[in-house]
């Protein structure tokens, strides 16, 4: 019995490539065009006759076939403009016994309709994609520059200029400070100056995730490893910022268990998805982050030593607010620039006593703290400038060292009786001030109930029942 082609008879041969390609060219290896079908022709607006034996770029208007029969580099799916459409052209070298021999040329749609029709039917597809794309590079790039790094004070510079300087190298940075001072930025920074830049950058936050679920976010995991995993599996994070960087925020929260897996991956540079057998190498560097005393917990038995040293390689402390205040000046400039960008505003101003009430703040949430304060203000400013009365409480009370406005108890020259009406039990005002002292917690850890609760240093647990208590929802 005859198999393969020389079982069909040589007069169907034309019909047979006709139908799996309309439009067909066929040129040697000079781009003399040896075969072409009447579609192509009709298509191009010439016949059979007078297409053969030219040049193919003669025949055919931006053609390649003559650059793909030299080069034996094949081009598929290429946008190839035809009679002011579009076509989707596949450009094919021919080899015959090993040797290049001439290029063989198919347009994959054989009307603009057809092309049309394909397009709408993909067309919601490729903006599905487009979308996805632009959210997964929004997320795995990192946004800032050490340029939006706000500070001149000389303890603020010295941690800029060291982070800039070991931003090229690959070891681990530990960033140690207080909520809010900015270490994120810094590392977003680090990662930006770094030769890993149009790599991923990802940031995973240790204390926000719950612990069962920290192992599978941080190294994926593979398909029926647990009830409701999804189907394929899932790339963990130490995957997703292979050849990049990962930020791991709040490190000092991390459970011990799980820091002596992060160990063993930092040490042997490949990671295991739960429920998989296979080792995938990862190529990570690693920022990580705390406002923890690290070195204590060290000591205490909550932080592995020896992961500790393989973090702190490069230790960069950030200075917090109160110990820069020759910075708030600047750094609030810049973020009512920032904020005026988000209000469609301008011109935003703060009054001379505003500034003064900055500097004396003590600033426990530092620059997030600053950030919140002026938008509030903002958001309740009517004309240019900030005042007094824009503030949140706590400012607007704050007893000013350099001023007399505030009467102190010895100056003071209230009568009596209107002294004693605004005197309340000690209990209520007590449970005021604690009420005071939540508000401006969460109001400056942006509702972060967790970190309101350290910033006021009580546990989580009491934190809670104060609200309930309270009604702070
Ligand atoms: N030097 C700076 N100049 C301008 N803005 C800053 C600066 N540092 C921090 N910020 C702003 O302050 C806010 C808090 O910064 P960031 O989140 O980096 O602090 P953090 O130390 O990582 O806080 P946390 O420990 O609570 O996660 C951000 O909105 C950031 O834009």
């Amino acid at each position: 019995m005859t198999r393969g082609m020389e079982a069909i008879p040589t007069n169907w041969h034309e019909q047979i490539i006709n139908l799996l390609a309309e439009r067909i060219v066929v040129t040697d290896r000079e781009g003399i065009i040896i075969y072409i079908n009447e579609a192509y022709c009709e298509f191009l607006g010439t016949t059979v006759e007078e297409a053969i034996n030219r040049p193919v770029q003669d025949v055919i208007e931006n053609s390649r076939m003559h650059i793909v029969a030299k080069t034996g580099k094949k081009e598929l799916a290429a946008l190839h403009p035809i009679n002011g459409s579009e076509m989707i052209a596949n450009r094919y070298p021919l080899f015959v016994e090993g040797k290049l021999v001439g290029a063989l040329g198919t347009v994959m749609f054989r009307s603009p309709e057809e092309w049309r029709m394909y397009k709408t039917k993909i067309q919601h597809l490729v903006e599905e994609l487009k979308y996805y794309k632009t959210k997964v590079e929004k997320e795995l790039k990192s946004k800032y520059y050490f340029q939006d790094l706000i500070g001149s004070s000389q303890p603020f510079l010295a941690a800029k200029n060291l982070a800039e300087r070991i931003s090229v190298s690959n070891s681990s940075v530990l960033l140690i400070g207080e909520s809010g001072t900015g270490k994120e930025l810094f590392a977003h920074a680090i990662h930006n100056h770094s030769l890993r830049s149009s790599l991923p950058f990802v940031a995973i936050n240790c204390a926000s995730i719950p612990e069962h679920l920290l192992e599978s976010e941080l190294f994926g995991y593979d398909d029926g490893a647990f009830t409701g995993a999804k189907k394929g599996g899932k790339k963990g994070q130490f995957e997703m910022a292979n050849n990049g960087t990962l930020f791991l925020d709040e490190i000092g929260d991390m459970p011990l268990s799980m820091q002596s897996k992060l160990l063993r991956v930092l040490q042997e540079k490949e990671v295991q998805r739960v429920g998989g057998q296979k080792s995938i190498p990862v190529d990570v560097r690693i920022i990580a982050a705390t406002h923890r005393d690290l070195e204590k917990m060290v000591d205490e038995g909550k932080f592995r030593r020896d992961l500790y040293y393989r973090l702190n390689v490069i230790k960069i402390e950030i200075p917090s607010l109160n110990k820069r205040k020759e910075d708030i000046k600047l750094i609030s400039m810049g973020l009512l620039k920032k904020l005026e960008r988000k209000f469609f505003r301008t011109g935003i101003e703060i009054s001379k006593e505003v500034e003064q009430r900055l500097m004396e703040h003590s600033w426990p949430g530092n620059i997030r703290e600053l950030e919140n304060v002026l938008e509030r203000a903002i958001n309740v400013l009517d004309g240019q400038t900030i005042e007094v009365f824009h503030l949140p409480l706590y400012l607007r009370e704050l007893e000013l060292q350099s001023s007399n406005q505030i009467d102190s108890p010895v100056t003071n020259t209230k009568p009596v009786e209107k002294l004693s009406s605004s005197i309340s039990p000690l209990k209520e005002t007590l449970a005021q001030v604690e009420k005071e002292a939540i508000i401006n917690a969460l109001t400056v850890t942006n509702g972060n109930k967790q970190k309101a609760a350290r910033l006021l240093e009580i546990g989580k647990t009491r934190f809670y029942e104060k609200c309930k208590l309270y009604d702070i929802k």
